[in-house]
């Protein structure tokens, strides 16, 4: 069995992959990520060391699995990275997925378990087919790897079942799954780590309102290190909107939208069946659809290059400040830290700053030096707190979804 773990984060419109070795806690020796799937050309961002490489590919990816197939292939042939040059210096390969349906834990993959997951793409066509290629690749190409795969939705199964429950026809809840499931658990459980150890208390007793702002936007509320309720449900386009997702809307808002809305959508195939109603909810819309970018560092600026612009930023603060509200009540005002968490929530000031002024009311404030400032690269958290007011804490976590598979799989076999 070889010595090295390798996380694989595949999304939609991105892939990333980190190598780490296997000891407690894990160390990254190479990280590449290849985005731009979806929207050519496709970029490479690879790290090894203090080496960093930027690149446009002149290949040709379409999709998740050629860009992991690209980025193996790089890795194992680079000279510079000897350690990783087959297979034969793996020992675990872990795989996020989105959805993991009533998964309490991660699953190492075999005939049966691949099975199972294969019967909730149907749930989340989405979200699931991706990584589930990328699974069955590297069953495929190597096979004396195994396989691991990790759940978003595992971390959300404390939800209580009135919060998780939707209010239809029970028969058919169960009978479907039809639930809220919660996402971008693995995040959550490596903030809450980070934020409890932070602050010095035991997970147990840490209290907080996680916000997880990126590509993918969603909140939690942690009660005694535990999600009691999400923003996310069924799938990853109920709450906040993305990039490219609605977040909430009257459900009716389908039926009026296009008479086509409720067919199926050109852009499915034989395993994946959607319409073009969550074709359009969840990839042509959010603040693509406002602003035309998808890239929010184009949007939150301080002179908004126009009134679009505006309008997007203005409703995500909106619909971030309705779920500090909604979840400062669910924790009955015992919130140890507001944390900003994701690729926007890590990088906008602006964002933190604007949000954090319309929750004065709550005891917070903000250090604007150090709002600015950001965090270090290897600063995991950073109190950007004003003083020491009664309310919560701010915090920024440099979430890293990667790094938590790795380490719960060292965890979990040493
Ligand atoms: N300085 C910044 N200000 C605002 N948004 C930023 C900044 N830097 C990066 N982002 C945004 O972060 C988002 C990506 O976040 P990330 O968590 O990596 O997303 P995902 O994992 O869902 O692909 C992009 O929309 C990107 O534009
Ligand atoms: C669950 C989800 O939305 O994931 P991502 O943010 O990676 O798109
Ligand atoms: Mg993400």
């Amino acid at each position: 069995m070889g010595k090295y773990i390798l996380a694989v984060n595949a999304g939609s419109s991105s892939v990333k992959v980190t190598f780490y070795t296997f000891e407690s806690p894990p160390q990254a020796i190479a990280d590449a990520q290849v985005s731009g799937i979806t929207a050519p050309p496709p970029t490479l961002k690879y790290q090894r060391g203090p080496v960093k490489i930027k690149e446009e590919l002149k290949e040709k990816i379409n999709t998740p699995q050629d860009a992991f197939k690209y980025i193996l292939h790089r890795c194992f042939n680079d000279p510079e990275l000897s350690e990783v040059a087959s297979d034969r210096d793996l020992a675990y390969i872990c795989h996020r997925v989105v959805h993991g349906g009533d998964y309490h834990e991660a699953v190492e993959i075999n005939d049966e378990t691949l099975h199972h997951l294969e019967a909730l793409e149907d749930l989340a066509p989405l979200h699931n087919f991706s990584a589930l290629e990328i699974v069955r690749l590297c069953r495929n190409e190597l096979p004396s790897v195994t396989s691991v795969t990790y759940f978003d939705s595992a971390f959300h199964q404390t939800l209580p079942v009135h919060v998780r429950t939707y209010p239809i026809n029970q028969q058919v809840a169960k009978a479907n799954g039809l639930r809220k499931y919660g996402f971008h658990g693995i995040s959550y459980s490596f903030i809450l780590r980070s934020v409890a150890q932070f602050l010095g208390k035991p997970q147990e007793q840490t209290n907080m309102i996680a916000m997880h702002i990126g590509s993918g936007a969603s909140m939690c509320a942690i009660k005694e290190g535990k999600s009691i309720d999400t923003s996310m449900g069924l799938t990853p386009l109920a709450g906040l909107p993305g990039a490219t997702r609605s977040g909430d809307i009257d459900p009716s808002l389908v039926f009026h939208y296009t008479s086509e809305a409720g067919k199926l959508s050109p852009g499915s195939t034989k395993e994946m069946h959607i319409s073009t109603a969550e074709e359009i909810l969840n990839k042509q819309s959010g603040w693509k659809a406002l602003t035309g970018t998808t890239d929010f560092s184009k949007i939150a600026v301080e002179d908004f290059p126009s009134e679009a612009h505006k309008l997007a930023f203005d409703i995500l603060v909106d619909r971030i400040l309705g779920y500090i509200g909604n979840y400062y009540l669910k924790l009955g005002g015992q919130v140890d830290a507001l944390v900003f968490a994701g690729g926007i929530g890590e990088k906008s000031a602006l964002l933190r700053r604007t949000l954090v002024e319309k929750c004065q009311c709550l005891g917070v404030a903000i250090d604007a030096k150090a709002n600015d400032k950001g965090p270090e690269d290897k600063e995991t958290v950073k109190d950007i707190s004003q003083g020491a007011g009664k309310g919560p804490r701010v915090l920024i976590c440099q979430t890293n979804e990667q790094f938590e598979m790795a380490y719960h799989t060292v965890q979990s076999r040493v």
